[in-house]
């Protein structure tokens, strides 16, 4: 039994536990002779010293009952703190955290840890000692004691979480109060980390609700100008060669930066003036980070132009960079070299922030990665802006409890600025996507910002709680029961409408039964020129008609042939839909007698699906025919292809239907989606998104079909960046004169008209680069091409992502007659 050290303490159980603690700690030594950290010591090695616990505290025992047991508790938690803190102040006074001796903290923790979770002692008690360990240390110490406390996380947060939280939230903002965040950030990393482990997700005790930003992260710059260096026309280059030739430049760095070297210039490139860039660039910090200094419009104006420069600047790096690849004097630095002193710099500070002398700016806007995070600030601080738009904060009047600190309800983005931060959003995307690994990296940023977004409409929320109740037995039983009510089929007609009776199913005869089956006009469809005649007479009877309602009736009936003649035409007529305006007029699609007849393996309503069950994406440019082949394929094999639709935040335009042009959802439902990480690829147009789930693919297959998708080149090279595996077909218009004739007739603007014609032209260029596409198929004739369509789609089957060399073989054409000079190249 522990003597009670009556002479140290007046209460004698203090001394008592005090004696049984050190006792402990002799123990932890001889069972864990290391002086690490590591491994913790857990109840087993503490078992026979828990045991002598009654002996001081007959609270202690678990069969101890007594009508005054929680006093008695309060009182053994009180003489426990007391002597732990005795013998933990004794230890830090004694010992430096670098000694091997400090192992006595980590046992003594441990002990506590485990006496906590044994309900002997305040369950904060340990997280009390750390956080006076924590004020007890420098910044390295207290980085000793994160590795103490990352290590035992989970055993020390496990039980009675509630009392513990309030001191773990103490210490870890007294640590980073102290710790500079801006010099600190591995550190204050470790530290917010921790807290997001300890605190539950929806915890709204660290959010930063107010909004601040962190203003003293000021980056700092040299302002005075430099002249222009007129005696190199280059712009910096720092190479070895040079620097050893001249002495002026021993202070610049000795990694080769990109080179700006006039000699290797495209003649219509502009020179770079970095010089008139780096305080441009520089200043663009400030407002990074403090994106409301924007309200004032001087500073808005100061911003737009100096990330306009610095987008055309960076738009002529990469460009540059592009046209001296390969060329080793010209190498763009992937990595400088790190000299060993470098090293040690690097291990003993963390320091983000930007270096910004004026010798290293150069290679910093030589280096993609640097350039990338300046631009994912600028995403940042755009998508600030955007939420300043009225649109954007009619989103959020049905808030009722707004956080108004994070609203800035009096601040508003004028609509020539939206404009503004939109294109400039685009113009930063296109950028992005086009260096290496793109479109991945574009869509992280994506995914990243758009997760962002509901982290701060939370915080607008005024961070109501996000844990949802389980759902009561009653609740759950009644929504079972209206779904079975909803999906249980209402009373069934005998035969259903517009049906053929199938009565004749029940004679006795089955034989003849089923031979009744197989009569044609059970399942063929009726001839095109049945339903002409019917038109003719329902036009005749209309002239006659005696009353309205007469009529009425009759321009139903007409309409409803009508609909039916215009769906059996749509699969060989279609063309001829051209012309018909009016849906009481549509002769034309009865005038063309010439329609094929369906060739063999073009079967009627055939479901026979291809071999090669792979999705399909069709593309080309705009009006070439693609939504028309597609059409026609949905058609002819009825129930082997289906559409994916895409999704898009933009509303239905006259006419559209949801779920047949797109599935119209919200910017929350379309986020949801982006966050599952179930669209292949997506897109931003006038502030839209749009994006293809891959689920909807799948959904499909499932089904037995093969989905065909409809997409862009963007959209394809995203799909195929995903790695995204299906047959890519690319449908080329004829010659552009064609094209031009169908972008003119579908109504497209003139100025439009040139801008498609340009990128279909970068389209088809980009077609014939090797692996782009399986196929390729030229739309002259549309029966033609759709002939080829279905060739390849139930060909020999290939390799996908552009590696089907045998498509190639399938009858398609993949040059588009040259319009200008009349060249027939196919
Ligand atoms: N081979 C063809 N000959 C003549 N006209 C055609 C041919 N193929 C398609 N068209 C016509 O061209 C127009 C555009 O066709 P469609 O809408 O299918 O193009 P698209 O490529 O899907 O266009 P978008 O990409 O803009 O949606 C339609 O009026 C269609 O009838």
């Amino acid at each position: 039994m522990p003597s009670a050290d009556s002479t140290d303490h007046e209460v004698p159980q203090v001394g008592a536990f005090a004696t049984l603690l050190k006792e402990a700690l002799n123990h932890a030594q001889s069972i864990k002779p290391t002086a690490s950290i590591e491994p913790p010591l857990t109840k087993p090695d503490f078992n026979k010293l828990l045991a002598q616990l009654p002996t001081i505290f007959p609270c202690a025992s678990p069969e101890y009952t007594s009508n005054n047991l929680p006093a008695e508790k309060a009182r053994q938690y009180a003489v426990v703190e007391t002597a732990a803190r005795h013998v933990f102040s004794g230890l830090v006074a004694g010992t430096v955290i670098d000694s091997p001796e400090f192992v006595q903290i980590w046992n003594l923790l441990d002990f506590l840890s485990v006496l906590s979770d044994d309900e002997q002692c305040d369950p904060a008690l340990l997280f009390w000692l750390v956080e006076e360990l924590l004020d007890s240390q420098t910044n390295e110490g207290c980085r000793k004691i994160f590795d103490f406390l990352e290590s035992r996380r989970e055993t020390i947060i496990a039980q009675n979480l509630k009392q513990k939280q309030l001191v773990i939230l103490r210490s870890c903002n007294d640590l980073l109060r102290r710790l500079s965040r801006a010099e600190d950030t591995a550190f204050c990393g470790r530290v917010f980390i921790f807290m997001f482990q300890c605190f539950p997700l929806g915890d709204r005790s660290s959010v930063n609700l107010r909004g601040e930003y962190h203003v003293e992260n000021v980056t700092s710059y040299e302002e005075t100008t430099v002249e222009p260096d007129d005696s190199a026309d280059k712009m910096a280059v720092d190479s070895e060669a040079d620097a050893g030739k001249d002495g002026k430049d021993d202070n610049k760095s000795t990694a080769k930066a990109v080179s700006f070297d006039a000699k290797n210039k495209p003649a219509a490139e502009k020179p770079l003036d970095t010089n008139a860039l780096y305080p441009v660039f520089w200043s663009l910090q400030h407002q990074f980070s403090q994106p409301t200094t924007l309200f004032d419009p001087a500073q808005l104006a100061k911003f737009k132009e100096g990330l306009e420069t610095t987008m055309s600047a960076f738009t002529t790096v990469a460009k540059l960079q592009r046209n001296t690849k390969g060329s080793d004097e010209n190498k763009i630095p992937q990595k400088r070299k790190h000299s060993e002193d470098d090293d040690d710099l690097r291990s003993s500070t963390n320091n983000p922030k930007y270096l910004t002398s004026r010798d290293l700016f150069d290679l910093e806007i030589g280096d993609m990665y640097f350039r990338r995070h300046i631009l994912i600030q600028a995403f940042i601080v755009l998508e600030f802006l955007l939420s300043l738009t009225p649109q954007a904060k009619a989103k959020l009047a049905n808030i009722k409890v707004q956080n108004r600190s994070v609203v800035y309800g009096d601040q508003q983005l004028g609509e020539e600025d939206a404009g503004w931060v939109r294109e400039m959003k685009k113009k930063i995307a296109a950028y992005i996507q086009a260096e290496s690994e793109g479109y991945f990296f574009h869509r992280v940023i994506e995914s990243v910002i758009s997760r962002d977004k509901n982290w701060v409409r939370w915080k607008v929320e005024s961070c109501p709680p996000i844990k949802r109740d389980p759902v009561s037995p009653a609740d759950f039983n009644e929504a079972r029961a209206s779904a079975k009510r909803i999906a249980t089929n209402k009373r069934l007609r005998a035969v259903p409408m517009g049906s053929l009776s199938l009565d004749f199913l029940k004679e006795e005869d089955t034989e003849s039964a089923m031979e009744k089956l197989k009569e044609p006009e059970r399942w063929k469809l009726p001839e095109l020129n049945t339903f002409q005649k019917k038109i003719e007479t329902d036009d005749l009877d209309l002239d006659f008609a005696n009353s309205e309602k007469e009529k009425s009736e009759i321009l139903e009936a007409k309409a409803s042939k009508t609909w039916r003649a215009l769906r059996i035409a749509r699969r060989s007529k279609l063309a001829s839909f051209d012309k018909v305006d009016d849906w009481q007029k549509v002769d034309a699609i009865f005038q063309d007698h010439s329609t094929p007849e369906p060739t063999e393996g073009e079967a009627v309503g055939d479901s026979q699906g291809p071999e090669n069950k792979l999705p399909l994406i069709l593309t080309g440019p705009s009006k070439v025919g693609k939504s028309t082949l597609l059409s026609m394929l949905l058609e002819r094999r009825k129930d082997a292809f289906g559409k994916v639709v895409r999704h898009t935040t933009r509303s239905p335009k006259d006419g559209e239907v949801d779920g047949q042009d797109y599935h119209f959802v919200d910017s929350k439902e379309f986020n949801m989606i982006l966050d599952g990480d179930y669209f292949l690829e997506t897109s931003t147009q006038d502030g839209f998104e749009y994006g293809t789930n891959r689920k909807l693919a799948q959904a499909l297959e499932e089904s037995g079909k093969v989905p065909i998708i409809e997409l862009d080149r963007e959209g394809i090279q995203m799909a195929k960046d995903n790695g995204y595996n299906a047959r890519f077909i690319f449908i080329s218009p004829p010659t552009t004169e064609e094209l031009e004739a169908r972008l003119k007739k579908a109504g497209v603007s003139e100025e439009h008209i040139q801008s498609t014609l340009k990128s279909a032209e970068e389209d088809i260029e980009h077609s014939k680069s090797e692996g782009q596409y399986d196929t390729t198929i030229t739309n002259d004739d549309m029966e033609e091409a759709y002939k080829q369509l279905e060739a390849f789609i139930y060909g020999p089957t290939g390799g996908a992502n552009g590696v089907n060399g045998d498509a190639a073989a399938t009858g398609d054409d993949v040059a588009m007659k040259d319009a200008s000079n009349g060249d027939d190249a196919s």
